[in-house]
């Protein structure tokens, strides 16, 4: 049952054709999970860090990746930059979870069915972390990306394919929210110009930060 502090999910929202909003997705004992388990993953082989630019600027998010190693802008089996370890596989849950955020968000489960994600990359914001209008393309398939957030709200700015400026929609993405991006929005830049400190409902199992996953498809073996 929902209450005042687990609310129903919200309606889907199309924010562009192929990008959809589902608010509330995970309910908050799926919340905590996510944390727990990202909590875990942190515990190695291969420990969250900044990801340093070329330009030498690290990010100010904290990032762990599984299934492949993310730096910019290649993917790895081994965390070449951090301590060379191999990064785990992509948990077969988190790729149910993925199928079935893909379903929901076009509801369409056949197509579905065939969404095979083999890497995951989590970052941890902390309240003055942010993240540069980018786009997702450094894998080389152009299946969606599922993003997930747990923890404080932030401001998601969603553009477009062309430019790293309007127009764009700006929207909050709140603990549990589901963000959907593939079709013709699959290689729009996006970003998160701004975190909305203690915004999250304690019962999430994250005080202080937001942790957002994204599911993708690597198109590599
Ligand atoms: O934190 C977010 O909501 C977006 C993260 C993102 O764009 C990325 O990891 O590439
Ligand atoms: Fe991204």
């Amino acid at each position: 049952m929902s209450t005042l502090f687990d609310p129903a999910p919200g309606a889907p929202r199309e924010i562009a054709p192929g990008a959809v909003h589902l608010p509330g997705w995970l309910d908050l004992a799926r919340q905590r999970e996510l944390v727990q388990a990202c909590r875990g993953f942190g515990r190695g082989p291969v420990p969250y860090r900044a990801a340093a630019l070329p330009g030498g600027h690290e990010m100010s998010v904290q990032t762990l990746c599984l299934g492949w190693h993310w730096q910019p802008y290649r993917y790895t089996r081994t965390a070449d930059d951090v301590n060379g370890a191999r990064v785990p596989e992509l948990p077969g849950w988190l790729a149910d979870w993925g199928r079935q955020a893909v379903a929901d968000a076009y509801g369409d489960p056949a197509a579905a069915a065939g969404y095979r994600p083999d890497t995951a990359l989590i970052n941890f914001y902390s309240p003055e972390a942010r993240m540069g209008m980018h786009q997702d393309k450094d894998e080389h398939a152009a299946d969606p990306v599922v993003s997930l957030s747990v923890g404080d709200d932030c401001l998601f700015r969603f553009g477009n394919t062309e430019t790293r400026t309007r127009p764009y929609t700006d929207l909050r993405l709140r603990s549990g929210d589901l963000f959907v991006f593939g079709g013709p929005a699959r290689f729009a830049y996006h970003g998160v110009p701004k975190i909305h400190p203690g915004t999250a409902n304690p019962e999430c199992g994250l005080a202080g930060s937001r942790l957002n996953l994204t599911l993708r498809v690597t198109g590599m073996s």
